[in-house]
């Protein structure tokens, strides 16, 4: 992407390998190997096979996850930090703590297992990472996802839409320079499908989000449109430009496209 844009994520030669014991014997699935990319503010949809990496990719970037070698590297408009085995060593924690705040990130989980009531959580994060007048967000935040009804129910309680609306709110409480999210239609409900339309409509100009899903609908947000196979990065580029490319104009036709191309790739042989 080119370098007029004044905030942007770089991933460079990120590599994740998950190494497990299985019947007594070491194996090893590639997370992601070798991940070269760069995404600018905007909305960047990843698509993918089941298994392509991008829970992993995901989970480096909003900072749960190491890389076992590469970088992952945040522009914004005042500074550049990075995010690799080598800086967590070499960097102060409050700068770490810095980047950590302007991440929000909603991961795909099934529940919680705190027994922290909603309302409490929500306040304790505000008042954690620094925010103005928390009670006032974190109560704006409630009514915002519709979890007033839910404000003494514990956090492991919950479940399905209500869970999901619960991860979403919290994953913007900070105002996220960087939002990330891991599927986050799934087991969504109406409500919170309708909210999450409206603050993607909404987000400012400047945020960089990422979304990993299998939603169709969903991936019609997107302003740019990535495509990870293999813990690789096999495309991406501008939404408007690569569905052009196919009759139907969509993203479904653009994804469906491009995996008979990978299947056909792959039974050529030389
Ligand atoms: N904790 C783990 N231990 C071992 N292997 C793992 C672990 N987490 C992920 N993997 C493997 O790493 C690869 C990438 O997984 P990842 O969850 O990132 O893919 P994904 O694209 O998000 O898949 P999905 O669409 O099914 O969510 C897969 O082969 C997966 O089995």
């Amino acid at each position: 992407m080119g370098k007029t844009m004044t905030m942007w994520i770089e991933w460079s030669h990120v590599t994740k390998i998950y190494e497990f014991e299985t019947e007594n014997k070491w194996a090893r699935n590639i997370g992601l190997l070798d991940f070269s990319a760069s995404v600018q503010s905007g909305i960047t949809v990843i698509l993918g096979p089941r298994g392509a990496g991008k829970s992993t990719l995901l989970k480096i970037t909003a900072m749960m996850m190491l890389p076992d070698d590469g970088r992952v590297t945040f522009h914004t408009h005042h500074q550049t930090m990075d995010w690799s085995t080598g800086n967590v060593h070499a960097s102060r924690p409050e700068q770490l703590g810095e980047l950590r705040r302007k991440i929000g990130y909603v991961p795909l989980v099934p529940r919680l297992d705190q027994e922290m009531t909603v309302e409490l959580a929500l306040f304790h994060l505000a008042q954690l990472y620094g925010t103005p007048d928390p009670r006032k967000r974190s109560c704006e935040m409630m009514i915002r996802w519709g979890l007033a009804g839910y404000r003494q129910t514990p956090l492991m309680k919950l479940r399905g839409g209500v869970l999901k609306r619960f991860l979403l709110a919290q994953s913007l409480l900070l105002h996220p320079t960087f939002w990330i999210l891991d599927e986050p239609t799934r087991g969504l409900d109406l409500l919170g499908k309708q909210l999450l339309r409206e603050e993607l409509q909404r987000q400012p100009k400047d945020r960089i989000t990422i979304i990993a899903t299998h939603d169709m609908q969903l991936a019609e947000c997107a302003d740019y449109l990535m495509l990870l196979e293999s813990g690789a990065c096999r495309r991406l580029g501008k939404k408007k430009l690569l569905t052009a490319g196919v009759s139907e104009g969509t993203v479904a036709a653009w994804y469906q496209a491009m995996q008979v191309f990978s299947k056909e790739k792959s039974s050529f042989k030389v």
